[in-house]
C-alpha cells in the first residue's frame, strides 16, 4: 500500500503516536501512570501522523532555543519521536514527514531544527548534518588525585529525585550557555527527563554546586554497583557548570562519593579539561562508543547564517537545499553580515555540510577533503576556515 496522508495530530491522538514511536524502537507502550506524566512532553500542534488504514508514522518536535556562535539564542525545533511502523518502512513515509515538518517550520519562521539520530545514514538527505562532536571518558576514582591548584569550589547540596525534578528546571534556565550548540530546556523537555529518571533501576542523585550568587552548576548521576569483579561505576548523566570553580567543585564532590571505582561520563564537550584536574591526567581515559552528535538543519539559511558571528574576510558560498528550494542560492558571508548575492561563489556545498560548519565543529578545508564542500576558488576554503572558526567547542549537553 502506498497511499497515505500526513497531518498534525490532535492532543487526543498523542498517545497513539507515543505507542507507535516506542514500538519502532522496540520499547513497550507506556502504562496509564507513565502516560499521565509523559503526555506533557507532547507540545500541541507539533506531532505529525501518517495514516493509511491506521497510524503508520509519526514525528514530533518541541520549540526551544539554540545558542549560536557569538552567543545569540535562536529558535530551534528539537525534533524527536520519529518512527515508521515496521510493515510500512522504505516507501517514503519518513520523507513525507520530514518534508511536511520542514515546510511547517519554514512557514512559522523557525530558522533551525536539531535532532539526535538513531542511525547516521538517515537524516543527511533531509539537509541535517552532524554539527557537534563529543567525547566520553572514564575516571579511575580511587587513584585520581586533584592537583593542588584546582579551585576548591563551593558548597554542594545533594538532592533526591523529587526535589531535583522541582528545582532543576530553574537552575538550568539560570545557567549561562557556555558553548555554541547549547539548548534551552523548555517545559515540554522535562517530562522526558523525568520518565528516564523514574525508570532507572538505581537511584538518581543530583548534586547542586553553590557559588557566590547561588546555584551555578549541577551534576545528575547514578551509581551502578556490580557485586562482582567489575568496577562499581558512577554514571554522570548530566553535568553543567557556569564557571571553572563550579566545574572543579562538582568533580571534587564526585571523587569523594564512596563505593565507586570508576566515574563514567558520556557525550561531554571536546574541550572540557577534566584530565587536567588530576596530578596524573591518564587517570581520565577515553571511553569508546560515547560520541553522540547533535544533527542540525538550517531551515532558513539566510536567517540562521545572519544570527551568528564571523571573523576574517568575506566568502561567497553557494548552498543547495534538496528539500527547501528557497534556500538554494549564493550568500556573501562576512563579519559585517550575510546577504544573498549574484557574485560568483568561492565554494559550493549542500545545506547538510553547511550545518557541519555552522557551529564551528568542522572546518571547510576538512569537508573539502572529503568532497562535502566543493571549492570553486582555492583561497575561499582557507577564508571559510577562518570565517566560521569558533573558540569554544560546540556542545549541546541536552538529549531529546
Ligand atoms: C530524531 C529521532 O527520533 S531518531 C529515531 C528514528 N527512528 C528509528 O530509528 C525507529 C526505527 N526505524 C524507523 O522507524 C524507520 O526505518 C525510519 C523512520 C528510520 C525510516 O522511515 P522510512 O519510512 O522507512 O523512510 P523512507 O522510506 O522515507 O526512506 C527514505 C530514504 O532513507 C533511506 N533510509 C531510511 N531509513 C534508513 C536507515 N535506517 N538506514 C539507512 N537508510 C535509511 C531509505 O532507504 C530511503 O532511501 P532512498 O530515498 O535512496 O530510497
Amino acid at each position: 500500500m502506498s497511499d497515505y496522508s500526513v497531518r498534525f495530530l490532535r492532543p487526543d491522538e498523542h498517545r497513539a503516536a507515543s505507542d507507535l514511536f516506542r514500538a519502532t524502537l522496540h520499547v513497550a507502550a507506556p502504562s496509564d501512570d507513565e502516560w499521565e506524566r509523559s503526555q506533557h512532553a507532547y507540545q500541541p500542534g507539533r506531532t505529525l501522523g501518517v495514516f493509511d488504514t491506521g497510524l503508520i508514522g509519526t514525528a514530533r518536535s518541541i520549540d526551544a532555543e539554540l545558542t549560536v556562535p557569538g552567543g545569540k539564542r535562536v529558535p530551534v525545533a528539537a525534533v524527536t519521536g520519529v518512527g515508521v511502523r515496521a510493515d510500512r518502512t522504505r516507501r517514503g513515509v519518513l520523507t513525507a514527514m520530514m518534508g511536511t515538518q520542514l515546510r511547517d517550520l519554514a512557514a512559522r519562521g523557525v530558522p533551525l531544527a536539531a535532532l539526535y539520530a538513531t542511525e547516521g545514514a538517515i537524516y543527511g538527505r533531509y539537509g541535517y548534518g552532524p554539527a557537534t562532536r563529543t567525547r566520553g571518558y572514564r575516571v579511575d576514582r580511587r587513584r585520581a588525585v586533584l592537583r593542588d591548584e584546582v579551585p576548591a569550589g563551593g558548597e554542594i547540596e545533594l538532592l533526591t529525585l523529587e526535589p531535583a525534578l522541582e528545582r532543576l528546571p530553574g537552575i538550568y534556565a539560570a545557567l549561562p550557555h557556555t558553548a555554541p550548540g547549547m539548548m534551552t530546556r523548555p517545559p515540554y523537555w522535562w517530562p522526558g527527563f523525568e520518565r528516564h529518571a523514574r525508570r532507572s533501576m538505581t537511584p538518581i542523585s543530583t548534586a547542586v554546586h553553590h557559588g557566590p550568587d547561588g546555584p551555578d552548576g549541577f551534576v545528575v548521576y547514578t551509581v551502578v554497583r556490580s557485586h562482582s569483579e567489575d568496577p562499581d561505576t558512577l554514571d554522570v548523566l548530566s553535568l553543567h557548570s557556569a564557571s571553572s570553580e563550579a566545574f572543579a567543585g562538582l568533580w571534587r564532590f564526585l571523587l569523594g562519593v564512596d563505593l565507586v571505582d570508576t566515574i563514567s561520563a558520556a557525550d561531554r564537550p571536546l574541550d572540557e579539561p577534566t584530565e587536567l584536574l588530576f596530578t596524573d591526567p591518564t587517570r581520565c581515559r577515553p571511553a569508546a562508543g560515547h560520541d553522540h552528535s547533535t544533527w542540525l538543519r538550517l531551515v532558513d539559511v539566510e536567517a540562521a547564517l545572519a544570527a551568528r558571528e564571523y571573523q576574517g574576510d568575506p566568502v561567497v558560498i553557494e548552498v543547495s537545499d534538496p528539500v527547501l528550494e528557497a534556500n538554494s542560492g549564493r550568500y556573501r558571508v562576512s563579519p559585517e553580515g550575510v546577504v544573498p548575492t549574484g557574485e560568483p561563489a568561492g565554494l559550493r556545498l549542500g545545506v547538510d555540510a553547511l550545518a557541519m560548519l555552522y557551529l564551528g565543529t568542522w572546518r571547510a578545508s576538512a569537508l573539502a577533503g572529503t568532497g562535502l564542500v566543493q571549492p570553486v576558488e582555492p583561497k575561499a576554503v582557507a577564508a571559510a576556515d577562518e570565517l566560521f572558526r569558533t573558540d569554544v567547542s560546540a556542545w549541546c549537553g541536552t538529549f531529546f
